[in-house]
């Protein structure tokens, strides 16, 4: 299988007044892993059907390579499409299932089983190709559904939601299983989820979307660590977001006020904080260190949960200072480290390197 570029040029989708996708653009280069992530509504279904041609758009381009396909029939843009809902045919055997796309597209009947029973190899399921989609498990039937996919050798996949009907650890063992046909086949995957958790692990680069508009795009570390709006701090990962005001810059770390306390945080280049500015800082919960102790000249909270959820335990605070949010600290659990209960005082610490100033400005 080759695969194939995706530009989407000025693409916009409404419905009636509501504009489900604003103008957007986008790149997706040959065999990369690109998922759209954002929460419910936020427009990552309708820029999938305007790809895949189930939808038309207002205005905007589609591109695979070089080809306009904007206005083609969905069957003649060499993507493959894979739902939630995988609905194979149940009166067809799962070779025949399989089989059905090419049997469309007038392939022979014996080159036809014989790619079908490949792709069955694909999925390491050889031995249930005589079998009814009745008599499969939901994660067996996800994975005909992939393979009836990949048969036909499309240069581009569109995944929405696939793996949303399984329980978790079907779900981890299938994202384990997708990442490997990607790395099979070479082709490029535009994988839709609001999961993410499951956005970090599969991704190498993910979109993230909000009301219509691309709010971040980037790799999975881009967006954890150098988010550039509160929105994709909040988002993406549990943080720790202080509000604060911008001071003077000192070498790489910048002043920062919280009520009181002069801390040191960091302004990336893509976050234009100017002296004065009304921000936030975020900090990811295993950056933030605690100590049982009194100190003056750092902030100060109580312990109000702790909670070890195996190889991490996670404290959790309330500020003394009421104005400030709610805190979390992780670190790896340790059979003889400190134990903290619920009451203890504790002093918080972090490197200004790990606190990233963001605007409040760039509030959507
Ligand atoms: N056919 C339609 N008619 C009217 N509004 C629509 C239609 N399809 C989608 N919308 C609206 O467009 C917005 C974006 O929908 P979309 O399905 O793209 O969101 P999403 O990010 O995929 O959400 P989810 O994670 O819930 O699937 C939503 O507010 C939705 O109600």
């Amino acid at each position: 299988m080759s695969s194939s570029s995706l530009t989407v040029q000025k693409l916009a989708k409404r419905y009636g007044d509501f504009i489900a996708l604003a103008e957007t653009d986008l790149t997706v280069t040959e065999g990369e892993f690109l998922t759209l992530l954002g929460p419910s509504g936020s427009g990552k279904t309708t820029l999938l059907s305007l790809i895949a041609g189930l939808s038309r758009p207002d205005h905007g381009a589609v591109m695979i390579g070089k080809t306009d396909v904007t206005y083609s029939a969905p069957h003649s843009r060499d993507i493959g499409v894979v739902f939630q809902n995988y609905a194979l045919f149940p009166h067809m055997t799962i070779l025949e299932n399989i089989a059905f796309p090419l049997k469309m597209r007038k392939v022979g009947a014996e080159e036809a089983r014989k790619r079908a029973q490949e792709a069955l190899e694909m999925i390491r399921l050889p031995h249930i190709a005589q079998r009814y989609p009745r008599e499969l498990s939901g994660g067996q039937q996800q994975r005909v559904a992939l393979a009836r996919c990949m048969v036909y050798r499309p240069s581009i996949i569109l995944m929405d939601e696939p793996l949303g009907a399984l329980d978790k650890k079907l779900r981890e063992h299938m994202q384990l299983e997708i990442k490997r046909i990607h790395r099979e086949l070479g082709a490029t995957i535009i994988y839709v989820t609001h999961d993410q958790e499951e956005a970090m692990t599969m991704s190498d680069r993910i979109c993230l979307m909000n009301s219509g508009k691309i709010e971040q795009l980037g790799t999975p570390a881009d967006l954890y660590f150098r988010p550039k709006t509160l929105f994709v701090a909040d988002f993406l990962g549990e943080s720790n977001l202080l509000p604060a005001t911008a001071g003077r810059s000192q070498g790489e770390l910048m002043n920062v006020e919280i009520g009181p306390q002069r801390v040191a945080a960091q302004a990336l280049a893509n976050n234009e904080v100017s002296v004065g500015d009304a921000i936030h800082i975020m900090i990811r919960p295993q950056n933030l260190t605690i100590e049982k102790a009194e100190a003056k000249d750092r902030i100060s909270a109580i312990v109000s949960d702790v909670m070890v959820t195996g190889s991490l335990t996670k404290i959790y605070m309330n500020a003394v200072d009421a104005s400030l949010p709610a805190l979390v600290a992780a670190f790896p659990t340790r059979l003889n480290g400190d134990q903290y209960r619920m009451g203890d005082k504790v002093a918080l610490l972090w490197q200004g390197a790990d606190a990233i100033a963001i605007s409040e400005k760039t509030r959507s």
